[in-house]
């Protein structure tokens, strides 16, 4: 019999290793959201304060197509929630 073979993961195993990588997901896609909605800010403030106007909605179906595309039907809340985020944070972040 061969000693060093890895004994078989039992199902709280698989669980709490499969969490783990959830949360390092979920802090990952908060950053990543958090970086979004600073970049869509300055875009925002930047266009206002060139006299345009804060909302363009041409730009927003572009982006609202894409996590249509990636996501299937549930994409296109996920993007308006982030739409969400990303509008009205023209002024210094709360
Ligand atoms: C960031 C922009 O401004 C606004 C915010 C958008 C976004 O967060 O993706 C998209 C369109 C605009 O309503 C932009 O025009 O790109």
């Amino acid at each position: 019999m061969d000693d060093t073979t890895t004994p078989p993961q039992t199902s709280e195993d698989v669980i709490d290793a499969g969490r783990t990588r959830i949360d390092d997901l979920d802090r990952r896609i908060i950053a990543l959201i958090t970086e979004r909605v600073d970049i869509s800010a300055e875009i925002q403030r930047v266009r206002v304060a060139a006299g345009g106007a804060r909302v363009q909605l041409s730009r927003e179906m572009e982006v609202i197509a894409r996590y249509r595309e990636g996501l299937g039907k549930p994409g296109t809340t996920v993007a308006l929630t982030l739409l969400e985020l990303c509008r009205g944070r023209v002024g210094p972040r709360a």
